[in-house]
């Protein structure tokens, strides 16, 4: 039996998991939900009614994207998604949390923004923005002192599937930002890493959403 994994068609945590579990040879089912509808079968597996969720063979699940990677390099450590040496892959985890939250300050915003205008507050958007601003920096001045065409070390690690995931999902949220423009180091190391095979396989696609989540 293999595994299944649910996920969304935009969702960036979910890309990070595609990724890996491809990148591991690793062979499993997409399950593709919308989790904001009211049919959605993710609340059967993870308490906190988020995908991605790993489903095991027996049933059990493994959640929240950032765990999930954790437990596949314990459970399944070849090929290595995080580098040998402690500070790099620390370094590849902090990545990974910048990401995670810059997608997470996404979120809010945008339920922010369903509601109705004169419920929406702005000092609370600006502050999601201002988040996805300042991770947009951090990102850029780590691809800039970058080595080579990953980001920790000479191999892909667990941080270019986090900046990927972001930037590929911020890139069909938010096309009109600037960002490729103001951070072209940025923008050229990120369609680097969309030419790669299970990058190509896993871009990230609108979803209609049917049910009212606000
Ligand atoms: N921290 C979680 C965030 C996952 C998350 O927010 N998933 C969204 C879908 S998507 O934004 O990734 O497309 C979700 O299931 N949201 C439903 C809910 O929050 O109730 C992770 O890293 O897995």
């Amino acid at each position: 039996m293999v595994w299944t994994l649910i996920s969304a068609s935009p969702s960036p945590y979910a890309r990070k998991v595609r990724i890996a579990l491809a990148e591991k040879g690793i062979p499993f089912e997409l399950q593709t939900e919308v989790p904001w509808d009211q049919t959605t079968v993710t609340p059967q597996y993870n308490p906190l009614e988020k995908l991605p969720v790993l489903i095991l063979d027996d049933q059990t699940a493994v959640y929240e994207s950032h765990y999930i990677l954790e437990w596949l390099e314990a459970k399944h450590p070849e090929p290595a998604l995080l580098p040998s040496d402690i500070d790099d892959r620390l370094f590849a985890k902090k990545v990974e949390v910048v990401c995670d939250g810059m997608c997470d300050a996404m979120v809010i915003a945008f339920f922010e923004r369903l509601r109705e205008p004169e419920k929406q507050s702005e000092p609370w958007k600006a502050r999601q923005m201002r988040k996805v601003e300042g991770g947009l920096r951090q990102l850029n001045t780590w691809v800039e002192a970058r080595q080579g065409q990953y980001l920790v070390g000479d191999r892909l690690t667990i941080a270019d599937l986090a900046i990927a995931a972001f930037l590929g999902w911020f890139a069909i949220r938010w096309s009109e930002h600037p960002w490729q423009s103001t951070y072209p180091s940025l923008r050229q190391y990120w369609e680097g890493l969309e030419e790669l095979e299970h990058f190509k396989t896993t871009r990230p696609s609108p979803q209609t959403m049917k049910d009212q989540v606000v």
